[in-house]
């Protein structure tokens, strides 16, 4: 999951995008990239790192012009060279540009056709270069020197034709505007903004809402599924329709951990979503084990927060914060590789003694994946001084791969895959466990928008909404990305196809 923007202003827009891009960090903290439009000349910056890194003051003073898109990213595709940090660029037609979340799960056929039909070349292992790639044939078959609204919809119509899988991108065409599109599923989330200024309205497209609020802008919708919104450079909003069969059924992720609770979602509150969740898990507890012994209730930082509070209310228990979370460290499950997830867990998270000696604590966390954190956290509460230490997972355990923009590759390295509730238990050292069920976890979020379809849970009962992910699929996945092959194959950065560095060597 990667954050996406984009905007058509009445002044610059360099400072509004970095300041979105930096609200939607916790999307992507490994590359980060603006790309903007003025008099006919595209500017970009992009590089591996942080918002705050990657733009110095010289470089925010070269993204010119009132047009613009940017991209936090958070690999699940390719690899981590910073020649596959986004925006992308295409010369032809027009010189198109465009900031993709989520993945392709066709991308290697499409890879195909693009270089034996279309005549494309991919220079990177993204699939969002292809993506990008699609589009821009899409456009170009039209063969018109100048395309209309109806036109960049209808090749938008081709995207949805040939791509599949889960995508939010942003796209910005030079001399027309920018465009925002969100797969037939709305997977991965969208949305976009209003601002009137003194000269006139202004528009911004983002992945998530809380990049238009801290900006001042008033939310105006989600980009429905399938659909395509595209602010032309007068600043005029247009939006169509552009998929068959379109089905809203969001990624339920997002909800338990990769979205900010600050964050409207398909009309959701992402924050009263984990409230419920949390007082969802309150009930399944009471039931299950009314006469528990439990002192206290520890949140573990951050994203559990929210749901922890109203389990630890609705259980008539003490909420603490027996966990402090070193500010400057970001979050670890997002972290490329295991050996820095795990030494980053010690380093994010610190016990508070008094809150441990000698209660049993019931610690709560958000979801557990791989268990780097949970197992860690256990054997901090206990040499801390706990008596029992309790765990719960606000989501039910995760089991499979995820293939829609979320880095979990190999269904081997999720701690719940294969095993039940006990055998978790065991490995992770708690001395009781309880999960949310799937079910609760539906309610928790649909109670927010009863208009919600369905949604992509895959990565909890392994059904994937696409229909087309078999177990060669996934095999193929695995192959690919599993933390050890990356880690052999990529060692440092770049890859063979990494134009960038090539340039750069002597
Ligand atoms: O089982 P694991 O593989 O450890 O993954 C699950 C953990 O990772 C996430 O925290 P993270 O530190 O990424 O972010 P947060 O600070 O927003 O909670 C999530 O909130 C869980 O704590
Ligand atoms: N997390 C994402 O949305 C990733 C986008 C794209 N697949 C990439 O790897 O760069
Ligand atoms: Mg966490």
């Amino acid at each position: 999951m990667c954050g996406v923007i984009g905007m058509v202003g009445q002044g610059p827009v360099n400072q509004a995008l970095y300041d979105g891009l930096t609200v939607l960090q916790h999307r992507g903290q490994d590359a980060a990239g603006i790309m903007t439009y003025d008099q006919g000349r595209l500017y970009l910056r992009k590089d591996n790192g942080l918002v705050r890194d990657v733009f110095s003051a010289r470089d925010m003073l070269q993204l010119r012009g009132n047009v613009g898109i940017g991209h936090v990213r958070y690999p699940t595709a390719g690899c981590a060279s910073s020649a596959e940090a986004q925006p992308f660029y295409v010369n032809s037609p027009y010189g198109i540009s465009l900031a993709h979340n989520g993945n392709l799960t066709n991308a290697d056929a499409i890879k195909r056709d693009l270089y034996l039909e279309d005549l494309r070349h991919i220079n990177t292992s993204s699939d969002s270069e292809i993506l990008l790639n699609v589009f821009a044939h899409e456009l170009g078959e039209l063969r018109k020197l100048r395309v209309n609204e109806s036109d960049i919809f209808g090749a938008v119509a081709g995207i949805h034709r040939r791509c599949r899988g889960g995508y939010a991108a942003v796209a910005m065409i030079n001399g027309y505007g920018v465009l925002g599109f969100r797969d037939p599923n709305g997977i991965r989330p969208l949305c976009f903004g209003r601002r009137d200024t003194g000269t006139g309205t202004e528009y911004m497209i983002a992945s998530e809402s809380v990049a238009l609020d801290v900006l001042g802008f008033d939310l105006v919708r989600d980009v429905a599924p399938g659909e395509a919104v595209f602010i032309d450079l007068h600043g005029r909003l247009h939006t169509q329709q552009c998929a068959d069969s379109p089905r809203l059924a969001p990624c339920i992720f997002e909800y338990v951990y990769l979205a900010r609770p600050d964050s409207m979602l398909d009309d959701v509150s992402v924050y009263k979503s984990r409230l419920r969740m949390g007082r969802m898990l309150a009930r399944k507890i009471q039931r299950e084990w009314a006469d528990h012994d439990i002192d206290v209730v520890i949140p573990i930082p951050d994203t559990s927060r929210t749901s922890a509070l109203d389990l630890a209310n609705d259980l008539n228990v003490t909420y603490r914060e027996g966990f402090i979370k070193n500010r400057y460290i970001g979050r670890t499950f997002i972290m490329p590789g295991q050996a820095v997830r795990q030494r980053s867990v010690r380093q994010k998270l610190n016990p508070i003694e008094l809150e441990f000696r000698n209660k049993n604590v019931l610690l709560v966390d958000d979801s557990i994946v791989r268990g780097t954190t949970s197992q860690q956290i256990i054997q901090m509460a206990r040499e801390t001084g706990a008596n029992k230490v309790y765990f719960a997972s606000a989501a039910p355990p995760v089991r499979y791969p995820n293939v829609y923009g979320i880095d979990m590759p190999a269904a081997r390295e999720l701690l719940a895959h294969g095993r039940d509730v006990e055998g978790i238990r065991r490995v992770i050292g708690a001395d009781g466990m309880i999960y949310q069920d799937l079910e609760d976890l539906v309610t928790a979020v649909r109670e927010g928008n009863d208009a919600i379809q369905g949604f992509d849970c895959s990565c909890f009962d392994g059904e994937y909404i696409t229909g087309d992910i078999t177990a060669d699929y996934l095999l193929a996945l695995e192959a690919q990305r599993a933390d050890e092959v990356r880690q052999a194959r990529e060692g440092g950065m770049g890859d063979a196809g990494d134009l960038a560095q090539v340039q750069a060597s002597p």
